[in-house]
């Protein structure tokens, strides 16, 4: 047993293992070498294994270790029952996911299945699992397949979960591909094929760990759907052919040969012949496979191959960024701040590092490259080094890379817990995916403005079971909204309950209990999961809170703003997480009107829009999706439709009542214009039209009104203050009489 192994497992912090089938016998290794030491307690993650391996995973007692391996499979060894049963508990489990992660594609992808499906699998996996204990863990998945974190997250609840993904990246790891494979069929590939097509942004597919060539050939139709380019690591795709051989103390008993299905299906020239490329770069760190190659090439017969080997290896060894490797990691926590100091050799950044990509590289190019690869390696005139046996050690990076197929993820657990350089070849991006873990679980919302739109806002959230904090400028509003929130609740509950007074008394009291009141919102934003902004009508005066909310606010924390007439564009500039900021446009009365329109910003992400999406539904409205243009769809056609009936008014053309009875009866809306307008606010009406006038001073539809000055000047702002188009006081004293 190798010493320093063992000193090793008992100091680190992480402990890393790559998934890769066939080496069972490093699991033994490794299980006996963590059995033996007395585990620190702060050990936070193992990345362990994959199906193959669910065997020899004995070093799962590890007391607080949450494992994630690749497969987004998870086992808590704290919670399996038995011993005797685990394996085969867990075993099921891993099948079982690695189906789910499937399923996942098709459902977040396919027209034929729905969100609540998918909804209901994860919900029947938390029962199953009972794993809520695991909220407070921290999850590191190495698994960029896509789909993957929001099952984990909606699954699991962890407090954190990070993602290593390549931005704009659909990921395809060997046994999700492997799997899909087998199970698909002329209508799955069609699935993905159009999903391929949705994805007008999607950089990559990276192939790691590709090496069955069935699989080539079925995904190759499916490639072909990838706008820009492939992301190949040859020496990932190298490492998934390999067959790590049999181990006895550590040291491999032969010498490693290509995995027994390549063999099988491919015959032994290509597979060994790569496996030489591996031994070069085993020689020689510094080398990669393309570079070996690249030395071997022959310009005279080989110029194109040639300029494209050089073109991969420029992207792969120099400008990682081209393809959205990076030069760095973009890290959301304190804690992984801390681990940078201290282990010190990356930097960590907050924004994800930007991608360009500018080339294109077909998948075509890619199977020529392997093709090529093959060639220039049968050739018997180069003089490859003969493969050695390799020790299991964790002193070098071989025992990394001989490990897994996925050198990159072994390499950066091994900076994180051994704080080494790491060689050049790893290429890390892991990008802050907090949100993911809560799109589906928005459980604290933040509602700030506790007027009109703010109040019925927090009252649906609430009447839909999710906490809300409501925030405004003063107590007195507070109080005034909170009663404002009981009695339209306790309308709702005459209408769902009937005469069951104990359940409606019981909904409103639930409901009410969830919401709490405050005038400091950036205390409540730390712990928000999303905040809605509901205060007045102005872009400066949005700005400026929302500047002071991204500083206080949790990482994970979608920003949206209600306005009815701003750029949410403008609005976020004012935050730094654009990719977590979009419009939620309730309309008004809340608890009454269905619709809300979702809007989306450029950088809004494709998870925070799903999750705004989302959330609409859970708080019982239709959403519809809208661009960040003027009025999102109902305001660019009712603002202008307003302002004519005021100015019909103003040009004596009709009275109000003749106006709006006109429309009521002649148009079938529900409230005449004027009526309409009051009930808006006439304040609001007024800093809309005096926003886009200003925007677009030709547009005769956006000219301010002398009659809506006057009637604001006045404080006439509609039915809020009593009076606008018309006088509400006897009405309203009317209400407050009979207590409706
Ligand atoms: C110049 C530019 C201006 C643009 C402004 C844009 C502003 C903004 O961005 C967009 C908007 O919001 S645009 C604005 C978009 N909004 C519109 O266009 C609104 C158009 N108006 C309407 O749809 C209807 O008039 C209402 C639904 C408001 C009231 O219905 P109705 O039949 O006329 O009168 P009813 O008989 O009294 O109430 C009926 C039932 O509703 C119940 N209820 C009422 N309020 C409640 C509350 N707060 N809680 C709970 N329940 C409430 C009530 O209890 C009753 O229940 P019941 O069991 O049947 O007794
Ligand atoms: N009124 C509508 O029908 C309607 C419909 C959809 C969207 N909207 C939009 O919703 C927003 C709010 O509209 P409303 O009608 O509820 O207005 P409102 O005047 O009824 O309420 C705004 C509330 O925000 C509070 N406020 C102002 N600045 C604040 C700050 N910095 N921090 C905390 N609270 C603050 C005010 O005290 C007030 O209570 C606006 O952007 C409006 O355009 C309004």
């Amino acid at each position: 047993m190798n010493k320093n192994a063992v000193r090793r497992v008992g100091k680190a912090n992480y402990l890393a293992r790559s998934n890769h089938s066939g080496i069972d016998d490093n699991n033994a290794t490794f299980s006996a070498l963590t059995m033996q030491q007395k585990v620190p307690t702060d050990l936070l993650a193992l990345e362990p294994s994959t199906s193959q391996q669910a065997e020899s995973m004995d070093y799962l007692d590890l007391p607080s270790a949450v494992v994630v391996d690749g497969n987004g499979v998870v086992t808590a060894p704290h919670l399996q029952p038995e011993k005797d049963e685990r394996h085969a508990t867990r075993k099921s489990t891993i099948f079982a996911m690695l189906s789910l992660e499937i399923l996942m594609i098709l459902l977040q992808h396919a027209d034929f299945l729905t969100q609540q499906k998918l909804r209901k699998v994860c919900k029947y996996w938390r029962a199953v699992l009972n794993l809520s204990d695991l909220q407070e863990s921290v999850w590191l998945d190495s698994q960029s397949l896509i789909g993957t974190h929001d099952f984990v997250a909606e699954v699991y609840r962890p407090r954190q979960l990070w993602s290593f993904t390549l931005p704009r990246t659909l990921s395809i790891t060997y046994n999700g591909l492997f799997y899909q494979r087998k199970e698909m069929d002329g209508e799955a590939s069609r699935v993905l094929r159009k999903f391929a097509d949705r994805c007008p942004n999607l950089v990559t597919l990276d192939l790691r760990g590709l090496y069955l060539k069935e699989c080539i050939d079925d995904w190759n139709v499916f490639f072909r759907g990838v706008p820009y380019s492939l992301t190949v690591s040859a020496s990932q795709i190298v490492f998934g052919m390999l067959d790590v051989p049999e181990m006895r103390n550590g040291v491999a008993q032969e010498p490693m040969k290509p995995h027994r299905r390549c063999r099988r299906r491919t015959g032994s020239g290509p597979t060994v012949d790569l496996l030489h490329a591996v031994r070069q770069v085993e020689l020689n760190p510094a080398n990669s496979v393309f570079d070996a190659l690249r030395n071997s090439v022959e310009a005279s017969r080989l110029d194109a191959v040639r300029e494209w080997v050089e073109d991969c290896a420029t992207v792969l060894m120099k400008d990682q960024r081209w393809l959205g490797f990076v030069r760095a990691e973009s890290l959301p926590s304190p804690a992984i701040h801390r681990i940078s100091s201290e282990w010190g050799d990356f930097e960590v950044v907050t924004e994800p590092a930007e991608v360009s990509p500018q080339k294109v590289v077909n998948g075509q190019d890619y199977f020529t490259l392997l093709k090529f690869a093959a060639y220039i390696l049968t050739r018997g005139d180069i003089a490859l080094p003969r493969p050695t046996p390799f020790k299991f050690d964790f002193e070098t990076d071989r025992f990394y890379r001989l490990m897994g197929g996925v050198s990159f993820h072994a390499d950066f657990f091994r900076r994180l817990h051994r704080g080494k350089k790491v060689i050049k070849m790893a290429s890390v991006f892991l990008q802050p995916v907090r949100h993911y873990s809560k799109k589906a679980a928005i459980n604290h919302v933040l509602v700030i403005g506790g007027g009109l739109m703010g109040s019925g806002i927090a009252q649906i959230t609430a009447a839909a079971g999710m906490k809300v904090t409501l925030v405004d400028q003063s107590q007195d509003v507070l109080k005034k909204a909170v009663s404002g929130i009981e009695s339209s609740l306790g309308k709702v509950a005459r209408k769902q309950f009937g005469e069951d007074k104990e359940k409606a008394d019981k909904f409103v009291k639930t409901a009410v209990e969830l919401i709490q009141t405050t005038t400091d919102a950036q205390q409540p934003a730390q712990f928000a999961d999303l905040i809605i902004e509901a205060i007045v009508e102005n872009l400066d005066t949005k700005k400026t809170l929302f500047t002071s909310l991204d500083k206080a606010a949790s990482n994970h924390t979608i920003f949206t703003s209600n306005t009815s007439s701003l750029s949410i564009t403008d609005i976020a500039a004012a935050t730094k997480r654009q990719d977590r900021f979009g419009g939620l446009h309730f309309f008004s009365p809340v608890p009454m009107m269905k619709l809300v329109e979702v809007v989306r910003i450029e950088g809004t992400s494709d998870a925070t829009f799903d999750a705004l999406f989302d959330f609409a539904k859970k708080v019982g409205k239709v959403p519809v999706a809208c661009k960040d243009t003027p009025g999102f769809i109902v305001n660019r056609l009712l603002v202008p439709y307003i302002m004519e009936a005021v100015r019909m008014l103003e040009r004596g053309d009709a009275s109000a009542e003749d106006i709006d009875t006109a429309m009521k009866l002649g148009a079938g809306y529900p409230m005449g214009p004027l009526e309409l307008a009051d009930f808006v606010g006439l304040d609001v009406c007024k800093m809309i039209i005096d926003g886009w006038h200003k925007n677009d001073k030709a547009q005769p539809l956006f000219f301010p009104s002398p009659m809506l000055n006057k009637l604001v000047g006045e404080g006439k702002l509609g039915r809020k203050s009593g009076s606008g188009f018309y006088d509400y006081k006897a009405q309203q004293a009317k209400q407050a009489k009979s207590g409706r």
